[in-house]
């Protein structure tokens, strides 16, 4: 096929062109184009190469490696990626998207580990596994998971306690557990008590994720960082089919027995094997289950989830208003009486739903601080029409839907600087509700995010069991 016109033409020597640069989208729309010509009209005759250059200092050695460089030396050193998009978009107000051209260091990017999985499955893969993992995620299924992720909160909330007077300590670090334990039981039905103590899974994990970066230079390109991941993916790996071997014997065994089989196991089936349930009942061939791992969407679902413990409670910290509707609510919900307030949920894990400002509040924290994002590849048909305007073709770049930027943007959000839960609680259409497909915490479409409602479910139970029992301060400084 020939090349679309007056495009991105890579140096011959690259390796994967297509990820030589990146469109980073912060409003804007994408569209397809309906023929060639439309296609080959797009981008007013202007040239990549003009892009590149403008706005940001590009340079041929280093392109735009050192504009993020220099972002990032003004935030704090662990400041997520979204907040530098978020800044560097301001320059693009007019056009709500920019180029953002990541060479050397980009194309070299490598998985964070181990093989294929849902998350990179493209069709008919993609399809059988979301259809076979559906059934756990749903709504209804994790109620059943409620009572022991009350339990792990409890631990998270005792631990908590114990810290009270002892000076700083980190947050994230105690989330980061939390949701360990949650997400290995709930996905896998394993109890690895990670609050208490260590597991190979976890460190494996936080490991590659360390040694990941999209962007930065100093990590992508250290020699070291393909033989951690490796490794690591490994340990990931092997830890994973372990489980996963076990349950799927565990399962036969009982099928055998044909106790499962006429559905009269009382205990609330992990996500694992609920799918392999449906895979025995398919009676498909073994290959899907023993080549697919889960290992990367482990890495993104642990820090998303637990990052947003930590800003839910942070701007928890910094409204007070909010702070005290949130501590209404729950009064009035679960009883004045604190101390029973796990019990009470563990009985009853559908008063969840009544927590509607609860819920709003979780939301407006994932509009404020989106942790994650999605990136797809271009193609020929698909087109960016800029706010100005200007039509960019897309083939060989990878476009950034980058979310913090789109749910702070002024032109689609009512007062998107202030923190205002109530948003998500007006009727549809007035002032402050969110503009229709704008508010993409976890993406939109069939590939949304497959764990949303398990995260919203332990986020809220965190909220319930820490806001009237804490109150919060940071220390970043400290
Ligand atoms: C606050 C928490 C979370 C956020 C903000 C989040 C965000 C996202 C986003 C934006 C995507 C779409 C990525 C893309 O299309 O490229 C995604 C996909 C996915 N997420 Fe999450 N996620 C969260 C929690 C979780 C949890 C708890 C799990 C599972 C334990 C999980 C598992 C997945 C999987 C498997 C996919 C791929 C779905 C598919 O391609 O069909 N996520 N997530």
């Amino acid at each position: 096929m020939a090349q679309p016109a007056c495009f991105f033409r890579p140096r011959k020597h690259h390796r994967t062109p297509y990820q030589r640069a990146t469109y980073i989208r912060h409003g804007g729309k994408a569209r397809y184009a309906s023929d060639r010509k439309r296609h080959e009209d797009c981008n007013d005759g202007s040239d990549i190469n003009e892009w590149r250059k403008q706005g940001f200092g590009w340079s041929w050695l280093f392109c735009h490696s050192f504009v993020l460089l220099r972002c990032a030396s003004r935030f704090p050193p662990l400041a997520n990626i979204n907040i530098l998009m978020q800044e560097l978009s301001k320059e693009y107000a007019d056009t709500e998207m920019f180029l953002m051209d990541l060479w050397p260091s980009y194309p070299s990017s490598i998985p964070i580990a181990g093989g294929p999985s849902i998350l990179s499955f493209n069709s008919s893969d993609w399809n059988q596994w979301r259809s076979l993992l559906n059934p756990g995620f749903s709504a209804q299924s994790l109620m059943n998971h409620v009572p022991f992720i009350v339990g792990s909160v409890q631990i998270f909330s005792d631990k908590l306690r114990a810290s009270v007077g002892k000076g700083v300590f980190f947050l994230g670090d105690y989330a980061t557990r939390l949701n360990f334990d949650v997400i290995m039981k709930v996905t896998l039905d394993s109890d690895i008590n990670y609050q208490f103590h260590k597991h190979i899974l976890p460190t494996a994990v936080n490991t590659t994720t360390r040694w990941h970066s999209f962007w930065d230079p100093r990590i992508l390109m250290n020699q070291l960082r393909p033989v951690i991941q490796k490794y690591y993916g490994r340990k990931m790996e092997s830890c994973i089919d372990k489980e996963l071997h076990r349950q799927f014997q565990g399962l036969k065994a009982e099928r055998k027995a044909s106790d499962a089989a006429s559905g009269n196991s009382k205990r609330p089936l992990s996500v694992i094997s609920l799918a392999l349930e449906s895979y025995i009942d398919q009676n498909k061939e073994k290959n899907i289950l023993e080549t697919a791992t889960l290992d990367r969407d482990f890495a993104r679902s642990n820090d998303t989830t637990s990052a947003t413990i930590v800003f839910a409670l942070h701007l928890m910290s910094k409204h007070s208003e909010a702070c005290s509707q949130l501590r209404k609510e729950h009064d009035s919900v679960f009883g004045t009486d604190v101390s029973k307030t796990a019990k009470t949920l563990k009985a009853q894990p559908s008063l969840l739903n009544q927590c509607r400002y609860t819920l709003a509040f979780v939301k407006e924290t994932l509009r404020i601080y989106p942790p994650g994002g999605n990136m797809r590849l271009g193609t020929l048909e698909a087109t960016l029409l800029a706010l100005n305007g200007k039509i960019h073709p897309t083939e060989r770049l990878n476009i950034v839907l980058a979310n913090q930027p789109i749910h702070m943007n002024p032109r689609i959000w009512v007062k998107p600087n202030e923190f205002l839960p109530e948003r998500f609680l007006v009727e549809p259409g007035l002032g402050l509700y969110p503009p229709n497909g704008e508010f993409r915490p976890f993406d939109i479409g069939p590939r949304r995010c497959i764990g949303q409602e398990l995260s919203l479910t332990e986020i809220r139970t965190v909220l319930i069991m820490t806001a009237r029992v804490y109150d919060f301060n940071p220390e970043y400084e400290e």
